[in-house]
């Protein structure tokens, strides 16, 4: 087999990002174009960026969050290098994939959810904002994930017959880790209206908003967490095992997105125009303020923004 380009010409618009079992996309339908090795002034990604062709030859980035081989805690995942690498090839909307603890009954294991809200349970340990140590920038986050996308995700995950059942709307509880909850914790977030809980989706949806992107993220229920006193407490295996399970409604769940995606009627969606500029307008900073260590990393993020 020959080996794959380094680099690639053509502007990427999408990216993948894969999370527990959903480690690689090679073999699975997508036609391997280049592996990209990036480095960002926030260091090197969770793993290379894979360029894949779909079927409908849309070039496509897929990043493994916790790495190749899982190697990467949550509290480890460079999240900064993601995010800015991607939009460094012109990533502008990104769909993410998790496995999710449920939180609530009705949401049972293989269960697809859509959240529309976050609470952060994280512990502030995260580097977590491209604006900061020289530049300061505030973005809105009342809505985390992209509204726009995720109707697209919602609309062509539902039409999908023999599939998982959906769940559209919601709200993840993103957990420090990598340790599970106790049950007290398990009982609050439900008290919180938390629906499912997992240890990815902050910062990696924050850092979108700030690069621009339109982020949705596709969770995947795998346990009821250690709330349900008619279940043994939540593991590895099982979540590994549910994962497997659920491997193919993800990558159907995939591809159907993707499909929709490369149709000529998303394509502002696709290339964030309606995200354009925001994080310009959410700079604080007077020009002559903006550090040259800060204005050499945020021109990496958005060449010409703050000149
Ligand atoms: C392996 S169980 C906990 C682990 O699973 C989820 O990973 P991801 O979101 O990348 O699918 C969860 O967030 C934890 O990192
Ligand atoms: N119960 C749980 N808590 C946190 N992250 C998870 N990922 C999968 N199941 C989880």
């Amino acid at each position: 087999m020959s080996a794959l380009p380094t680099t690639f010409s053509e502007p990427v618009h999408i990216a993948v990002i894969g999370g527990t079992g959903i480690e690689s996309l090679v073999h699975d339908g997508f036609v391997p174009a280049a592996v990209l090795t990036p480095t960002t002034p926030w260091g090197a990604p969770s793993s290379p960026i894979n360029i894949l062709r779909t079927a409908t030859g849309v070039p496509i980035a897929f990043l493994s969050r916790h790495g190749v081989h899982h190697e990467l805690t949550p509290s480890e995942v460079p999240n900064l290098a993601n995010i800015s690498a991607l939009r460094a090839i012109g990533v502008r909307t990104v769909l993410a994939f998790s496995a999710v603890g449920s939180l609530q009954e009705d949401i049972r294991p293989r269960d697809f959810v859509i959240p529309d809200q976050i609470i952060d349970r994280t512990k502030g340990i995260r580097p977590h904002t491209f604006f900061e140590k020289g530049i300061v920038g505030h973005v809105g986050f009342a809505d985390p994930f992209d509204a726009g996308l995720t109707a697209i995700v919602a609309k062509t995950a539902e039409k999908l017959e023999g599939g998982a059942k959906l769940h559209v709307g919601g709200t993840v509880i993103c957990m420090e880790g990598p340790a599970f909850s106790t049950r007290a914790e398990s009982k609050m977030y439900r008290s919180w209206g938390g629906s499912v809980i997992n240890m990815s989706a902050l910062p990696e949806s924050k850092l979108a908003r700030e690069a621009e992107m339109a982020y949705v993220m596709v969770c995947m229920s795998t346990d009821y967490d250690c709330w349900k006193t008619d279940e043994p407490p939540v593991d590895v295996a099982v979540v590994m095992g549910n994962m497997k399970q659920n491997g193919e409604n993800a990558k159907r769940v995939m591809v159907a997105v993707l499909e929709e995606l490369a149709l000529e009627q998303h394509e502002d969606l696709v290339k964030g125009r309606h995200l354009e500029g925001a994080s310009k307008w959410a700079n604080c900073t007077k020009p002559e303020g903006v550090t040259a260590d800060a204005r050499q990393r945020i021109e990496f993020l958005f060449p010409g923004y703050f000149n």
